[in-house]
């Protein structure tokens, strides 16, 4: 599995974050930026992040903002994208489960490193239950196609 991670300013230390957890648990990355606090606009970031899982460069994505409410927003403006605002475990959980979603947002102003990692974790461990599930998604890949 090879996921992308990006971030704006608002985000970056919670990226760090989860990187040191990808790295320990041996899961291929690419880091997409942003690289330093100097400001910059979430929509540019959660969008090129969103456009590369979508175009299959990567199988899914964690971005990471201020609230994690920004770049969930933008992301899910991307054809494919299922973007997954998550600040607790079992929402984590559910949004593979039952979503299949290919992006984790998330918060770094919101929640601490500890809770992200035990996020991620979960996010990246389970799996899509498909069934009714995967009816539903279909439901928007459709209107997505309309
Ligand atoms: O949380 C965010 C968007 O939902 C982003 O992190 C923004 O950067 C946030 O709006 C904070 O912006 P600021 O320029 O750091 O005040």
């Amino acid at each position: 599995m090879k996921i992308a991670v990006a971030c704006d300013h608002g985000g970056l230390n919670l990226k760090v974050e989860v990187i040191k957890l990808l790295e320990h648990k041996g899961i291929e990355y690419e880091d997409l930026g942003t690289f330093s606090d100097e400001p910059v606009d979430y929509p540019d970031i959660a969008l090129s992040l969103a456009e590369a899982v979508a175009r299959g460069e990567y199988d899914r994505g964690i971005v990471i903002c201020g609230t994690g409410i920004g770049v969930s927003i933008a992301a899910n403006k991307v054809k494919g994208i299922r973007a997954a605002l998550c600040h607790d475990v079992y929402s984590a959980r559910m949004s593979r489960l039952h979503n299949d979603a290919n992006v984790l947002a998330m918060g770094a102003r919101v929640i601490g490193p500890g809770l992200a990692r035990t996020i991620v974790e979960e996010w990246l461990e389970t799996g899509f239950e498909g069934g009714r599930h995967k009816r539903r998604i279909d439901k928007i890949s459709s209107y997505e196609n309309r």
